[in-house]
């Protein structure tokens, strides 16, 4: 995932790209077959191209684009073992906490490994990602997704209850202890998290807690400021899109409906409504669309300054 190649080569995971809304993952074997409604791919037809390439099905006219993993089309990709965070929160999440190459984050629950992949991607190669699930198969299966994705020099997986008193020390792991730039929650009761997670923070590093209702929010803040944290704020990350085109439109010559106008500068067509003239002209069109994508989920943000 984060060294791109130019070739495609056996093993590797892929994106087959066969359109914005359609992308599927592959991990390619050389006697292995792709089926999709576009057609059949042998992978042994694959091998050998050039990431990017338009590859043309074996049995039909169909084709579709191999492009490599990256860690936003992972998240449109994987396999959901849990509910996960999309591309939207992920940038907000990683921006506020203020993570960068060399930062250590500390993240639970690992989930399906959709917001760890980003992490990873952002603290390489200098920091690293210590991730904590409870769940015992998730934490193989992650282990195995981020070997896959050549994620696992930068990511550790630890199969352990972030609430539980061990909390997120990893003794065994030098200077982990008190030197975590950054925490994220996604876990139901992030409250009894908190004490856990100073245990291993440093003065001036943020914590970040992912709640789907307002009640978990409300606990979660008290708790931590309760807990010596300043600069405590709720966000809810919601995106509006804008339709912006050139669109065709009929002006009617209201100021003289019924005289012939001179339309010779103009490129568009005149026409003729019931004895009134206009116009056919071209406008900008600027206007949001009706759908949007709904609630996700409130992220609080909150800084560790117990000197405050
Ligand atoms: C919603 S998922 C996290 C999804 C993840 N953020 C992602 O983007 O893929 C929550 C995860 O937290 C784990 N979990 C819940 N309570 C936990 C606890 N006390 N300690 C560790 N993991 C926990 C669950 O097993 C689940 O896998």
């Amino acid at each position: 995932m984060l060294n791109q190649k130019k070739t495609i080569q056996e093993g590797d995971r892929v994106v087959i790209y066969s359109g914005k809304d359609n992308m599927s993952m592959l991990t390619l074997e050389a006697g292995g077959q792709y089926n999709s409604k576009y057609g059949s791919y042998k992978h042994k037809n694959i091998i050998g191209k050039e990431y990017g390439s338009k590859v043309t099905s074996d049995n039909s006219n169909g084709f579709v684009h191999v492009v490599g993993m990256t860690p936003e089309l992972w998240s449109i990709t994987l396999d959901h073992r849990t509910q996960i965070l999309f591309n939207l929160d992920i940038s907000t999440i990683i921006f506020n906490l203020e993570i960068k190459n060399g930062s250590k984050v500390v993240e639970s629950g690992t989930g399906s490994g959709s917001l760890s992949s980003s992490i990873a991607r952002t603290v390489a190669p200098k920091g690293h990602l210590f991730t904590f699930e409870f769940h015992e198969e998730r934490v193989k299966a992650a282990r195995k997704d981020f070997k896959e994705n050549g994620l696992d020099k930068y990511i550790t997986v630890t199969h352990r209850d972030a609430c539980g008193k061990e909390g997120f020390r990893r003794d065994d792991i030098e200077g982990m202890v008190g030197s975590i730039d950054a925490v994220f929650l996604d876990l139901p009761s992030p409250w009894d998290a908190v004490d856990n997670a100073v245990a291993v923070m440093h003065h001036g590093s943020m914590l970040c807690s992912f709640s789907p209702c307002i009640e978990q929010v409300q606990k979660t803040c008290i708790k931590l400021s309760e807990s010596k944290f300043q600069e405590i704020k709720t966000v809810e990350v919601l995106i509006r899109t804008f339709d912006t085109r050139l669109q065709e439109y009929e002006e009617l010559d209201l100021a003289n409906p019924y005289k012939t106008n001179d339309y010779s500068q103009n490129t568009k067509k005149n026409f003729e409504i019931g004895g009134i003239k206009g116009y056919k002209n071209d406008s900008l069109l600027s206007k949001p669309f009706t759908e949007a994508r709904g609630h996700t989920g409130y992220l609080s943000f909150a800084r560790y300054l117990p000197s405050a």
